[in-house]
């Protein structure tokens, strides 16, 4: 990874508090992502995939709290700004997201185009109607929705098409980086496909970063670049996307190919991982997947194991890139 890359995070630390403790959700993150680059963010449930995408917004709820030592856009250093500050230049206009649920983001009873033009206005109070119509077509050309539909109500569209539709919402302030959180998943394969593909184009044409978070790797290694491996609260191993999933260096990556299906090659039984993440509210305090890994040592369970964000590929494990790991989900069906 370059120091020069236009997106950069530094430490990101994000506790919960809860009666029992705090869940440090997030623990010590870093990030960096170039123009018209996709960055995939993928991890099992509880990881802090979705903390991780909501903390860089600011958009936690108030039982959080978050800190980063380094959030830097282009030129701009957004990590220092106040919460209003950071809420007026920095949210939609900077950095914007995509959620999953596109019937959550949109309005039911105001046709879609109005709902495009009034985040426009919101942020544009200027603008004249003219200009708010012309931002709205150009939106809607963007993400392949006939001018004609703008007239709908969501009801009326397809699943795919309302994602579309949240998608040209998240791009109404022309941001820098969207954060794209499971944003294909409620959604049927082709239309999955479909939808990641209207993500990859605008990125390369609007030259965004885009982060994609996903708990599938197959939506990650269809858009992305690169692909940080999250395991509770911490990045475990991260590099360019071919590299880590065609020889993970990390067991808990190994064991999340390993539980794969695979529709091609040689046919192996998926072999699902043992075991449940750890309570984030107090974690092993040496490596975090060293009670469910398969090749674990005292080593593990002693000294935590080191990470370098900077490395070309890194991974947080004593036996990074081991032999073994190849073993994994070996077990031929036939
Ligand atoms: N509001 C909250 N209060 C307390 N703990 C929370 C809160 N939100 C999330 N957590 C905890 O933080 C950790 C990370 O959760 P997060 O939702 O970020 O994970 P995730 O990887 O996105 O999972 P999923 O894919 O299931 O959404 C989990 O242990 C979760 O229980």
């Amino acid at each position: 990874m370059t120091g020069g890359s236009f997106v950069e995070v530094r430490g990101l630390r994000v506790g919960y508090k809860v009666p029992h403790g705090v869940v440090q959700a997030i623990d010590g993150v870093d990030l960096t992502i170039d123009r018209g680059e996709a960055l995939g963010i993928v991890g099992e449930s509880g990881c802090g995939k979705s903390t991780l995408g909501l903390g860089l917004l600011r958009l936690l709820p108030s039982n959080a709290t978050t800190s980063v030592d380094t959030f830097r856009v282009g030129d701009t250093d957004v990590a220092g700004l106040s919460q209003a500050a950071f809420r007026r230049e920095v949210r939609w206009k900077r950095v914007s997201m995509v959620f999953q649920s596109a019937m959550n983001s949109l309005n039911p009873v105001r046709r879609v185009g109005e709902q495009v033009a009034d985040a426009y206005r919101l942020h544009h109070p200027q603008a004249s109607k003219r200009e708010v119509q012309a931002r709205v077509d150009r939106l809607f050309e963007l993400v392949d929705i006939p001018r004609a539909r703008q007239r709908n109500y969501a009801h009326e569209y397809s699943g795919g098409m309302r994602q579309r539709a949240v998608i040209a919402l998240s791009l109404v302030c022309d941001p820098d980086v969207v954060i794209a959180d499971e944003a294909t998943t409620a959604l049927d394969v082709v239309v999955q496909n479909q939808i990641l593909d209207a993500l990859a184009d605008l990125r390369t044409e609007l030259g965004i970063a885009l982060i994609v978070i996903s708990h599938d790797i197959g939506v990650i290694s269809h858009t992305c670049d690169r692909v940080a491996v999250m395991y509770a609260g911490q990045v475990v191993e991260s590099g360019a996307v071919a590299d880590v999933l065609a020889s993970p260096r990390h067991p808990y990556t190994a064991s999340l190919m390993a539980a794969l299906p695979r529709l091609t090659g040689p046919r192996f039984r998926p072999v699902s991982l043992p075991g449940s993440p750890p309570d984030l509210a107090d974690p092993p305090t040496a490596c975090r997947f060293a009670p469910r890994c398969p090749i674990a040592a005292d080593i593990c369970t002693d000294v935590p194991p080191a990470f370098d964000p900077d490395h070309r590929w890194p991974a947080r494990c004593h036996f990074a890139g081991d032999e073994r790991l190849r073993q994994l989900g070996t077990e031929r069906t036939s």
